[in-house]
């Protein structure tokens, strides 16, 4: 089994990186999990309130549950992956059943922020984009698939999404083992990993 590791800010292309990689590859043999599907649950707050939630600092996230996730996994169980809304702010009632693969794709912005889930990759990459890239992508995205307004995504970014990042993101790119440049798409880091992929597989 192989467990590979994709971080890197919001907007820097970890999903599309990941879909990239996967294109090509059995289904049979590869799964995908994200760490957006781990945000806490927060059924006890109100909507306002969990509007509210900063996302971006590492307190917001279920590492606990990820981690064990990905050891059940490792051990050759399945899993209830859950599955979480950008829209009401907290995991759905769904969950999608995950099986063990002989690849594991783990992404997510904080994910080599903790050390015991960052030392179950056996390769750690980061996508990396010039903050205004990814700001732009973020902005784009976040109004066209995840329910925002303008206002909503640039104020996110001046009291959260900015100074987190500075502080618990772009530091953990030092853990990296390769950084994938994706200020454009990046078609010949993509080949890469997929060729050290097959000959795992
Ligand atoms: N290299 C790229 N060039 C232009 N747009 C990109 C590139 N990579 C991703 N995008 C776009 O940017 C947005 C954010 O990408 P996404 O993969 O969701 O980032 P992340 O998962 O890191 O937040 C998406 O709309 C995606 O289509
Ligand atoms: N309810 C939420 C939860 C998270 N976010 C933002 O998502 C970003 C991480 O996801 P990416 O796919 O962009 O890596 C993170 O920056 C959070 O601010 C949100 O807006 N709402």
């Amino acid at each position: 089994m192989l467990i590979i590791g994709i971080a890197g800010g919001t907007g820097s292309g970890k999903t599309t990186v990941v879909n990239q990689i996967i294109k090509q590859l059995p289904t049979d043999e590869v799964c995908v999990i994200s760490q957006d599907s781990y945000y806490n649950e927060t059924d006890n707050l109100p909507y306002e309130e969990r509007a509210k939630i900063n996302f971006d600092h590492p307190r917001a996230i279920d590492f606990d549950l990820i981690i064990r996730h990905l050891k059940a996994l490792r051990a050759g169980n399945n899993i209830n992956q859950p599955v979480y809304s950008f829209v009401t702010h907290n995991r759905t009632k769904d969950t999608i059943k995950t099986h063990p693969r002989k690849v594991i794709i783990v992404e997510g912005i904080l994910i080599f922020n903790n050390k015991e889930l960052r030392d179950l990759f056996d390769i750690k990459i980061f996508v990396h984009a010039e903050t205004d890239e990814r700001l732009i992508r973020r902005l784009k995205r976040d109004i066209t698939e995840r329910g925002r307004d303008i206002d909503e995504v640039l104020s996110r970014y001046q009291t959260t999404l900015k100074p987190m990042h500075q502080q618990f993101i772009e530091p953990t790119k030092n853990f990296a083992d390769l950084i994938i440049p994706n200020d454009r798409f990046n078609t010949v880091a993509i080949d890469i990993v997929r060729t050290v992929i097959n000959e795992r597989l």
